[in-house]
């Protein structure tokens, strides 16, 4: 990995963290990287903590607030110049950013948490960086997991709603699937080991799989058996498809509104 000298995270909540512990497992030198965040997070073994910025430029500076903290945070970074600025602000746009912190490019990306464990999906946008800083930005969420380049930023709320917060859906799927085994008599813990080995085994095979989810859902399904007695409830009137289509567009919905209210 082309590592940064110096990398700032600003912010080390769940996704600051999740990414942080990604990079420190990556291999990232913890000497290279200061936190700047006044909850006084944990960190690796040496990280440098620090409460508001202490003078200086790092070469990448990595927003990780709350969207709605833009504002505040902003003014403390005034000075801050670094080569690169990474921002994974839900929402808030590149030209939002570059008028607010004076970075000499601009990265959008959008993790997700299982960036911790490098299995996370990053997807990534610039419109105005250089080569170089574009090449800086893939390298670094590279050991993170899949890396998607994004052509537009319109796109980008879409992105959001689907793999930034398609694991909160999926851990929500995993405890449905319980509750329904619990509903017909299981016993709860072993309903939700059960749910959650059925999860990871099934999306390791369809990753790994050369069909597709679809042609996988069909080997399941026995004709005349019990699976496809249960895909029809979830098939009939597209009922998965609907809810999965209103859970998305109401995710990307504030995504929309983050992005008006971080516009001023
Ligand atoms: N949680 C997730 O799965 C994902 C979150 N994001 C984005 O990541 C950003 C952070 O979200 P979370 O980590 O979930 O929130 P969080 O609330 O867990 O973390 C935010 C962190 O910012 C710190 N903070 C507050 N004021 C600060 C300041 N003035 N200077 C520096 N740090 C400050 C807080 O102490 C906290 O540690 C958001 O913009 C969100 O849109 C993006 C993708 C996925
Ligand atoms: O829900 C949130 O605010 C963030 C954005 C993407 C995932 N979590």
């Amino acid at each position: 990995m082309t590592q940064p000298k110096s990398l700032w995270l600003v912010g080390a909540g769940n996704m600051g963290g999740a990414m942080l512990r990604g990079w420190i497992a990556a291999g990232m030198p913890p000497s290279a990287v200061t936190v700047i965040d006044p909850g006084a997070p944990a960190v690796p073994d040496g990280v440098r903590v620090l409460r508001e910025p202490a003078g200086g430029s790092p070469e990448v500076l990595v927003l990780a607030v709350k969207p709605q903290l833009l504002e505040a945070v902003a003014p403390s970074l005034a000075d801050v110049r670094p080569a690169l600025l990474l921002s994974i602000l839900a929402g808030v746009e590149e030209a939002t950013l570059a008028a607010r912190i004076p970075a000499g490019s601009v990265v959008r990306a959008m993790p997700n948490l299982p960036v911790a464990i490098g299995k996370g999906v990053t997807a990534l946008h610039a419109a105005k960086s250089t080569a170089a800083m574009r090449e800086m930005a893939q390298a670094l969420v590279a050991p993170l997991g899949r890396v998607e380049w994004i052509d537009s930023e319109t796109m980008f709320d879409a992105v959001t709603a689907l793999s930034g917060c398609g694991p909160g859906f999926v851990f929500r799927f995993i405890d449905a699937l319980a509750a329904a085994g619990v509903s017909l008599g299981l016993p709860a813990e072993q309903a939700a080991r059960l749910a959650l080995a059925t999860v990871e085994g099934a999306a390791a095979m369809a990753a790994g799989a050369g069909e597709s989810p679809a042609v996988l859902a069909d080997r399941v399904a026995s004709p005349g058996g019990s699976t496809r007695e249960g895909l029809n409830v979830l098939d009939r009137d597209d009922a998965l498809q609907c809810l999965l289509q209103e859970t998305l567009a109401a995710s990307r919905q504030r995504n929309v509104e983050l992005a008006a209210s971080a516009r001023g």
